[in-house]
């Protein structure tokens, strides 16, 4: 293994709702590379000020008489992947996009960039910086539509990803699976447990494409929401999961790898909590407990917090 195989991601948003100036965002580079492909755009810019002032991007040099956040949304993000098109995975995109450099791609399932440009980029919600749609389209971003199961690569990176669709209530999410070498990260939109989706089984399907990198060690992480503690029922879930339905699924991923051995130490990182607005209720703190007390694989969970720098061997 090359000593510069594995990733660096960097927490630009992790809530699950409530607060625009922390939703989810990250950004993922391969360690021997210089920039980033975003996984999702809830909260860009915020997010890029706070993860400068813990450290983060310490290799920046600078360039173009830019701020230092201006140098890291030109110049270091390559291109975007969105996992969904609700508004928080997708806003801090389209506030950033007026002082954005072009041109520059932004990935996902034809449905989801369909909304994007119908609903979004359309002159009425937002001018259209996209490649197409209303005139005149501005094309400071070209939607580029990924196929589930094809890989593709990112431009700029060593990166590859490949996509995989995921039940999430009334529309389609996404799993992008990005790949550097033979490291791979897993990256999860908003999902909810096969177990009440109506009969479909995207997360098993899914299980089965990693079990054979988990067994070989070759899947560095993965990052998957638990949006609600185990109090909420599931029938105001809306398409998401709680601990005890992730744990769940972590056990589907076990059986499929044949085993909980493999699963032993994988950094499980946990994004998309929702804050509550009830008076001492402290949602993460009931997650983090709730998975900590049902860790039956042996994963190494991780609640990454806004501006955070992980990096996975
Ligand atoms: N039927 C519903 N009733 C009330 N709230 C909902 C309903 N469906 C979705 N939501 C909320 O709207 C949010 C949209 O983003 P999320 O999917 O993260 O989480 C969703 C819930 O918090």
């Amino acid at each position: 293994v090359p000593k510069d195989a594995g990733f660096e991601l960097v927490a630009l948003g992790v809530e699950g709702g409530l607060d625009e100036g922390n939703l989810s965002s990250y950004l993922i580079r391969a360690k021997a590379d210089t920039r980033y492909l975003a996984l999702d755009a809830g909260t860009v810019l915020p997010g890029i000020a706070q993860a400068l002032r813990q450290g983060a991007f310490a290799d920046l040099r600078p360039a173009d008489g830019l701020t230092p956040q201006g140098q890291v949304l030109r110049n270091l993000i390559a291109g975007t992947f969105i996992s969904h098109a609700h508004l928080d995975h997708v806003g801090g995109l389209l506030v950033a996009a007026t002082d954005d450099a072009g041109r520059k791609p932004i990935y996902g399932l034809a449905p989801t960039l369909e909304t994007l440009s119908a609903d979004y980029f359309n002159w009425q919600a937002w001018p259209n910086f996209a490649d197409r749609g209303p005139a005149p389209a501005l094309g400071r971003y070209v939607l580029t539509d990924v196929v589930p199961g094809q890989w593709f690569d990112v431009p700029g990176t060593s990166l590859s990803a490949c996509a995989y669709p995921l039940w999430h209530d009334r529309l389609t999410s996404t799993m992008l699976l990005v790949r550097s070498g033979d490291a791979y990260f897993a990256y999860f939109g908003d999902t909810g447990p096969d177990a009440l989706s109506g009969g479909q089984h995207r997360l098993a399907d899914i299980w089965r494409v990693l079990a054979p990198l988990v067994r070989r060690h070759a899947l560095k992480g993965l990052l998957i929401e638990a949006s609600f503690p185990d109090d909420v029922p599931d029938a105001q879930l809306f398409g998401h999961l709680t601990p005890a339905w992730l744990l769940r699924e972590l056990d589907a991923l076990a059986a499929a790898t044949g085993g909980t051995a493999p699963l032993k130490g994988l950094p499980v990182l946990v994004g998309h909590i929702k804050p509550s607005l009830v008076q001492g209720r402290d949602p993460r703190a009931l997650v983090k407990t709730e998975l900590e007390a049902g860790n039956r694989q042996g994963v190494a969970f991780v609640l990454p917090v806004q501006g955070q720098v992980l990096r996975l061997p």
